[in-house]
């Protein structure tokens, strides 16, 4: 480690005083104008996590769903994966380091997680279309070059696109090439094949609006349009030409605030979809010929997809272990339906797409959606293998629905959720089972349900357990709750610090929207005066 040439760049990108950030659950994330010194160091982590792994890491510049003025940074594992805990400690650490403490904290990381000085490093590093994406990503190449990594700027690209990159050049090219055209190839070879097959027919069938939140999700589908436009039309709204970064667009819009985003023409019953600012998650949505609104969240697409994968390991003949993996927001219709109906076995994980990444990797199939639309399927290897070769193998009926489900494996994304790759699974679904949007929907009933947000002094007295559907901490508070809950219908309620922003959020649902919204606001005047509120008393939104 060069000390001194560190010192001298590093006051390039020097640290505002008093600046404290966190490595959260989706990396550091605020305003733009604070961010230069945390790429210019994450840069340097990077390098060292490169060098301990012997891998290619990866470094996204992307603050996702959040307004155009903010940014972020994250950091991707050698198997696309999210950064591991420790590594996220150090970030804190080094992101918080004043300057003079800057080499002692490097060392430190180094010694502690005995990074051979000595090797090589790669760094991948992309960004999003934010203004101020190009500049910070240059500050990540900045601390990368000062350690002496080497590196490849693939420029813009959606998160799960690096994700992608990453994870295909630490597995030498067998999971694909780590182009975008190795990507595009990919994914639009097994969706051609996939729609080949279809009943559908006519247009209409074949065509899906996207909102595309006037971000990277915009431009990377134009340039992927021509190569499955056999099989899809795919009309862009919010594409960037003209609106801002995530404003009333996209997919977490579309999720908050339960309905259409703005910039979109939609004509009674026409299926379309958002994805949010970094093109990770995805919502589905139609309206009424009475002009309702209908959205399909993520619980609804897990449904979709593992009703349609245990379809065709029945044809095949497999039997092989299916799971579904939601976090507490899942909506009650949807668990009791995949329960009840579907007999696929669920699990509940905290909150945040690492903890569910992690468990669906105990099955041989793995199917993990946040209700916000952040989600895939994750396919063990060793069925990859067997499904391709009975799918080669076998000239009959089986063969037929193992080669189909041999392109599924191909379409999805196994680094992580894409709004991309989840999309064109979905149309084939849908193609395939020549399902509308609204038959689709019509699988369950959403619970009405509310979300809300309360301020309080200091959210970490709020402790959770039970994947975050019980509070220990502070006391008397989950007491509270189960009496409010036992007021209502088909009730449940929980509350937790949010990983993201600083608040605790509240969650709860009933048999009507009334009562959801009463419960939710009755469990947010209990956590203001159990943990520690400010500001103004929550106000009741009914
Ligand atoms: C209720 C909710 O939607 N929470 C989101 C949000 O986390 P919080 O820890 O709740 O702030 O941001 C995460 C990162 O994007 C995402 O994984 C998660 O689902
Ligand atoms: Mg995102």
């Amino acid at each position: 480690m060069d000390l001194v040439a560190i010192t001298k760049r590093s006051a390039v990108h020097a640290k505002p005083s008093g600046l404290v950030l966190q490595y959260g659950t989706a990396g550091f994330r605020t305003k733009a104008e604070h961010l230069d010194h945390i790429m210019f160091r994450m840069g340097l982590l990077a390098v060292l996590r490169s060098k301990q792994t012997n891998s290619t890491i990866g470094v996204m510049v992307t603050a996702s769903h959040n307004p155009e003025e903010d940014n972020g940074v994250k950091l991707v594992d050698p198997l696309g994966e999210m950064l591991a805990p420790s590594w996220e400690e150090h970030a804190t650490c080094l992101a918080n380091a004043e300057e003079p403490d800057l080499h002692r904290v490097l060392l430190d990381i180094s010694e502690k997680e005995a990074v051979d000085l000595q090797r090589d490093a790669f760094v991948v590093i992309a960004r999003d279309t934010r203004p101020s994406s190009e500049k910070l990503s240059q500050s990540v190449i900045d601390g990368v070059m000062v350690l002496g990594g080497q590196f490849h700027d693939y420029g813009l690209l959606t998160t799960p696109q690096l994700h992608y990159m990453v994870y295909c050049r630490n597995t030498d090219g067998q999971y694909g090439k780590a182009t975008i055209d190795g990507y595009f190839q990919k994914l639009s070879k097994a969706f051609v094949q996939l729609t080949k097959q279809a009943s559908y027919s006519g247009d209409e069938n074949r065509s899906v609006k996207v909102d595309c939140a006037n971000g990277i999700g915009a431009l990377k589908l134009k340039e992927m349009e021509s190569y499955f436009s056999q099989g899809l039309t795919v009309r862009l709204f919010n594409d960037g030409s003209t609106g801002k970064l995530n404003h009333f667009c996209g997919a977490d819009f579309v999720k908050s605030h339960q309905k259409p985003p703005q910039g979109m023409e939609i004509k009674s019953n026409e299926r379309c979809c958002s994805f949010d600012g970094d093109a990770d998650r995805i919502v589905y949505f139609y309206c009424d010929a009475g002009g309702h609104f209908h959205l399909i969240d993520g619980d609804k697409i897990a449904t979709l997809i593992s009703s349609f994968l245990k379809e065709l390991l029945l044809e095949i003949g497999e039997n092989l272990n299916i799971g579904v993996i939601q976090t507490a927001y899942a909506n009650g219709s949807s668990t009791r339906y995949l329960e009840e109906v579907m007999k696929v076995p669920v699990y509940c994980t905290k909150t945040g797409v690492k903890h569910l990444h992690h468990k669906a990797q105990e099955f041989d199939i793995g199917v993990y959606f946040e209700a916000n639309g952040h989600g895939t399927a994750l396919f063990s290897k060793a069925v990859e293998v067997k499904i391709k070769q009975l799918g080669k193998e076998l000239e009959d009926e089986r063969g037929k629905a193992a080669k189909m489900l041999g392109n599924i494996i191909d379409l999805f994304n196994q680094a992580a959720g894409d709004a991309i790759s989840d999309m064109l699974v979905i149309e084939a679904i849908l193609a395939l089972k020549g399902l509308t949007v609204q038959q689709w929907d019509a699988l369950y009933t959403d619970l009405p349900n509310r979300q809300l947000k309360v301020k309080v002094a200091d959210r970490r007295v709020i402790s959770t357990t039970d994947a975050e559907r019980q509070a220990v901490t502070p006391p008397g508070l989950q007491e509270a709750i189960n009496d409010l809950v036992k007021q209502y219908k088909l009730s449940r309620a929980f509350v937790r610090p949010s990983g993201t922003e600083d608040v605790v959020r509240v969650y709860a649902e009933a048999d009507s929207q009334e009562s959801a919204d009463r419960l939710a606001y009755e469990v947010s005047l209990a956590v203001f005066q159990l943990a520690g509120g400010i500001g103004e008393r929550p106000q009741s939104c009914f």
